[in-house]
């Protein structure tokens, strides 16, 4: 699966700082001095692949990043003070792009991968640098370099395995959290997700990605709600994992509710493997829960697990059908062997 999020940003490295040319003044007259120091570089643009980030969405909040200016160089071959450069921390897979949003800058596929987005300005040097035998205070200096000013949009891709898919409040964020390193806010009101979450999930040894979607809700597929900004995104997951609520009285709607927005919105996504699950059993004794069952099993029209992502119980059955799932899809996507060995 894979996320698109999208951000502009505007930055400016910082100008250098004017080289110094030094005087004395005695009695109204000025001498040159000989001693001028070099302004001081400006503040480059930086940005860096950092850990335990997944969403740009802070940069649509703050666009306008600007390093700071050098200082001008000062008498006595003090050097000005160099500008601090502004670090961008990016999700790793964040692509970097130029303004026409083709061109691709760099892409930080790694923790740590870095790129310098605009140089700060040199400093200029101080007169001293520009002293000769028979000049030894030339009245002459060099300005700091301007700084750099671009506009660029940060792109990221995630990738995810599987995707999780429910109304408002079925629990996808608790389940996430519960097996996974992810720590989605969870709260018992609707939409507290407000952008993918994603988490690196184990069972039996093997490791996949799930990801948070925020809550589906009737007409996310024509663009109601939240839904919809990321239903194109589970497209390319290889199982969708759709919690129902349990304790929901109108279990059965939720999820043909889910069922119509998926086939609404038209292409494969509704014919994805899909795990069904009826979520929160710790809040229902065994009849319920069998009465439950049931109604979700003949509108599904096959069987569902039961699980609750609070108590954990059958959570590690539904991680293991995700896993099943997901092998399945990795062998019908691993390219034939003679596709591998297939030369133009
Ligand atoms: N009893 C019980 N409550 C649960 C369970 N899972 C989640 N809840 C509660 O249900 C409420 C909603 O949980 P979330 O995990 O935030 O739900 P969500 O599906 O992520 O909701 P959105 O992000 O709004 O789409 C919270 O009050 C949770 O504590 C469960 O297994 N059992
Ligand atoms: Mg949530």
């Amino acid at each position: 699966m894979k996320f698109l999020d999208l951000a502009k940003v505007h930055i400016r490295s910082g100008a250098g700082g004017n080289g110094c040319i030094s005087f004395r003044r005695e009695k109204f007259i000025e001498y040159g001095g000989p001693d001028g120091g070099d302004g001081g570089s400006g503040g480059s643009v930086i940005a860096e692949a950092v850990e335990g980030l997944n969403t740009l969405i802070d940069f649509r909040y703050q666009q306008h990043f600007f390093a700071k200016n050098g200082q001008p160089g000062m008498g006595q071959q003090r050097t000005g003070k160099d500008g601090e450069d502004i670090l961008l921390r990016v999700p790793v897979g964040t692509e970097i792009l130029d303004e026409d949003e083709e061109t691709v800058i760099a892409d930080l596929s790694e923790v740590g991968d870095r790129v310098e987005l605009a140089r700060g300005g040199n400093g200029g040097w101080g007169n001293l640098h520009f002293k000769t035998s028979t000049n030894q205070a030339p009245r002459r200096s060099n300005p700091g370099q301007e700084g750099v000013e671009r506009t660029l949009w940060l792109r990221l891709k995630l990738i995810a395995d599987a995707g999780l898919l429910g109304l408002p409040n079925a629990g996808k964020s608790t389940f996430l959290a519960a097996t996974s390193n992810a720590r989605p806010k969870i709260a018992d009101y609707p939409f507290t997700t407000l952008h993918p979450n994603l988490g690196v999930v184990g069972v039996d040894d093997v490791e996949f990605v799930v990801a948070d979607i925020p809550g589906l809700i009737e007409g996310a597929s024509e663009g109601r709600g939240l839904g919809d900004l990321f239903l194109g995104h589970v497209e390319r997951c290889s199982v969708l994992l759709h919690l129902v609520d349990g304790t929901s009285p109108t279990l059965v709607e939720d999820y043909e509710t889910i069922i119509g927005e998926l086939e609404a919105y038209g292409g494969a996504l509704a014919d994805k493997p899909r795990v069904t699950v009826l979520n929160k059993i710790d809040a229902l004794d065994d009849e319920e829960r069998a009465l439950a069952r049931e109604m979700l099993e003949e509108a599904v029209g096959g069987p569902v697990m039961m699980m609750s992502g609070v108590s954990r119980e059958g959570v590690t059955e539904v991680l293991r059908a995700l896993r099943t799932n997901i092998d399945e899809d990795r062998l019908r996507h691993k390219p034939s062997q003679e596709e591998e060995q297939w030369q133009p």
